[in-house]
């Protein structure tokens, strides 16, 4: 399997191609729709959130509610396009549009045409502009954005369902900590039935004395003018043993989970398992004892979090990410105007105070990905009845001592 997005923030739609995706896989709008509603969920998200609409459309590779096996084409459509046509047309217009005052008086025009010479710290803007010999941050900041995450998770939506109908496997992310506020170690984790209830959390947290504190926490930092990051997890119900391999580091689950969850926007740490917790521990209390129940092979713990060698064990995966805060700080920082040389502030018209709880549903959506591409490494197969026949097989294939 493999992907690419294409669009810009402001731009008239995002695209996303799947490819790889077998033949059978019941998918349509609704769950996409369903996806692109949650990622928008999460308090301390800003102004746009509220305004803006994802208009998705499943262009290619669907028919009648069933992939046919060529590429999947996601169309996510920008409802505020009609503002920005002109600032973002892909065809040259009459420069005169492009006065910083055209004319019109319009404040939220005059901001729109207005180059972007004051680079925010932490953001992609001055390398940016740098690297690709630019004197104007719009480019750099309109793909660089994270409004290219709606259509990662689309293309999750897409993973998952593979994930889930040819293997039964059940993905659900939710927020672990918010700045200093954690969820207590010893707090209930969400299943795979405990989306609902994740949903209708306003800070996507499982235990409701934290998210209350959370919430606190954002309100706090808004008054202060300043923005806050968290983290988040992601944890895979019914994972089969045996995706990714140690015969490479390119080929483990974890590196690959790793690289993917770290590709999101501003998350700057990944850890599977107990990961940094566990460099503190004596190995009698690091790894997760082998013991034969009942009903087979078990763990006593999962402090490997489902990934040993480079490849899932069969327990619950369990991936968390690290989400810095938000870099357009209201309370702007100190940066140069490009255009002059001389100190200024940072650019700043609006933004979000928090984004913790959408990255949490960026980064399912990626480890849905990794997990879809590893599940069809492991069947192979061209439909979801071939890889599911494919997957019982290797399963029944396991000798009875070892499962
Ligand atoms: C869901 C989400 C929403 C974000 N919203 C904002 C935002 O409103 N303002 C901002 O400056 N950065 C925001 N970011 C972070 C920037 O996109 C990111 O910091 C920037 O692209 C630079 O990349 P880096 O942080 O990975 O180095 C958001 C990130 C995510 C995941
Ligand atoms: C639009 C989304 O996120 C955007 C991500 C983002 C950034 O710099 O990453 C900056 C903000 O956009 P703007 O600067 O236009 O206010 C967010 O709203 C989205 O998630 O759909």
């Amino acid at each position: 399997m493999r992907w690419l997005t294409a669009g810009e923030s402001h731009g008239e739609a995002l695209v996303g191609v799947v490819e790889g995706v077998p033949a059978g896989v019941a998918l349509g709008t609704e769950e996409l729709r369903t996806v692109l509603a949650r990622r928008r969920l999460g308090y301390g998200r800003g102004a746009r959130m509220k305004f803006e609409q994802d208009e998705v459309r499943l262009l290619g590779g669907v028919r009648h509610g069933r992939t046919m096996g060529g590429p999947v084409a996601i169309e996510i459509g920008n409802s505020e396009w009609p503002k920005w046509q002109t600032v973002m047309s892909a065809d040259p217009v009459d420069p005169s549009l492009l006065e910083v005052d055209a004319g019109t008086g319009d404040q939220r025009e005059i901001a729109r045409n207005r180059p972007l010479t004051r680079p925010r710290p932490g953001h992609a803007d001055l390398v940016g502009m740098t690297k690709y010999a630019l004197d104007d941050a719009r480019p750099v900041l309109e793909r660089a954005s994270a409004r290219e995450t709606a259509t990662r998770v689309a293309l999750g939506a897409v993973a998952s369902a593979v994930l889930e109908q040819i293997a039964g496997v059940r993905l659900v992310s939710h927020v672990v900590a918010v700045g200093p506020v954690d969820v207590p170690d010893d707090a209930p984790a969400p299943g795979p039935d405990d989306v609902a209830a994740l949903d209708a959390d306003p800070i996507r947290c499982f235990d409701p004395a934290t998210s209350a504190a959370m919430v606190e926490e954002i309100d706090a930092c808004r008054k202060d003018g300043d923005t806050l990051g968290g983290v988040v997890e992601v944890l895979a119900y019914g994972l089969p043993p045996g995706l990714g391999s140690f015969v490479h580091g390119d080929r483990k689950l974890d590196s690959r989970l790793a690289g993917a969850v770290m590709g999101i926007q501003a998350i700057k740490g990944v850890e599977v398992g107990d990961g940094f917790r566990t460099a503190r521990r004596r190995g009698s209390l690091a790894h997760d004892e082998i013991v034969r129940e009942a009903d087979g092979v078990h763990r006593t713990t999962n402090r490997a979090g489902g990934v040993e060698g480079g490849m899932s064990n069969g327990e619950v995966l369990r991936v968390r990410a690290a989400l810095k805060p938000i870099s357009t700080v209201p309370r702007a920082l100190r940066t140069i105007d490009v255009s002059t040389g001389e100190a200024a502030t940072a650019i700043h018209q609006r933004s979000d105070v928090c984004a913790v709880a959408p990255a949490a549903v960026v980064a399912e959506a990626m480890v849905a990905l990794v997990l879809a591409e590893a599940l069809l490494e492991k069947t192979g197969g061209d439909s979801v009845a071939e890889c599911s026949r494919n997957l019982a097989a290797y399963l029944e294939s396991i000798p009875e001592g070892m499962r």
